[in-house]
């Protein structure tokens, strides 16, 4: 079972929203997952808005042509800027594959492979991650019932299967840009994401409460 560790206020992002962050003990992968917890009045506090979100170097930092990781990353924040709630930072690189081999795959993927049947190729499933942590870290925050931001609906179904309730998802825009449509169209096809590749890009962060 995993508890809280330590939390400590910071704040965060341009606009310097108040927020903590908060590590744990008792996490089995030994992985340093953190929580960043977003503190306004205004929070739903029964059933929370939570961004589960797994590492991506090359997206979230350097906003690579590759992925949407980065893009889906701003999106979630700036919705939990407004609104109040959690962002799980789960140190998943490459659908914890790792960094390096993450790259291996995308060397792959360069010669026609798709991002699933790379990771195969290399030896590994084509999605390695577990949420069951994501829903250890949820209790020890004393959170049973969540409204998701996902277009993955194994997410929906893990944090189910470890005894946390979501309410809704909310599914993140499609960030389509030169370079990540090939990869975007393997989430929808095969990976089974909710995502409306047709939408417009100027439409973006717009529809993604209701
Ligand atoms: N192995 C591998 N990992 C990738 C690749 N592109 C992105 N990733 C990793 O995929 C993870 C994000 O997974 P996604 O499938 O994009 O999205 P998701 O988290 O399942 O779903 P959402 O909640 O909708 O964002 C991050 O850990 C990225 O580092 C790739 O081509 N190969
Ligand atoms: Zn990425």
């Amino acid at each position: 079972m995993a508890k809280i560790r330590q939390s400590v206020p910071l704040k965060v992002g341009a606009a310097q929203v108040d927020a903590e962050i908060i590590s744990f003990f008792g996490l089995e992968s030994g992985l340093e997952h953190i929580a960043i917890k977003f503190v306004r009045k205004s929070a739903d506090v029964t059933s929370p808005i939570i961004r589960i979100h797994s590492e991506c170097l090359t997206g979230d930092i350097f906003h690579s042509s590759r992925c949407d990781c980065g893009e889906q990353l701003e999106e979630s924040l700036s919705l939990l800027d407004n609104a109040g709630g959690i962002l799980l930072y789960l140190r998943q690189e490459g659908r914890g594959i790792g960094l390096y081999n993450k790259l291996d795959a995308y060397a792959l993927q360069d010669s026609g492979l798709n991002t699933y049947e790379a990771n195969v190729r290399l030896g590994f499933a084509e999605d390695q991650r577990q949420f069951s942590e994501a829903a250890e870290m949820l209790k020890a925050l004393d959170i049973d019932r969540v409204q998701l931001i996902t277009n993955n609906p194994v997410k929906r179904e893990q944090l189910e299967a470890n005894g946390i309730i979501v309410e809704k998802t909310i599914p993140t825009s499609a960030h389509t840009k030169p370079g990540n449509l090939a990869y975007l169209k393997a989430k929808q096809a095969q990976g089974k994401h909710s995502l409306n590749l047709n939408e417009d890009p100027e439409t973006e962060i717009t529809h993604f409460i209701d």
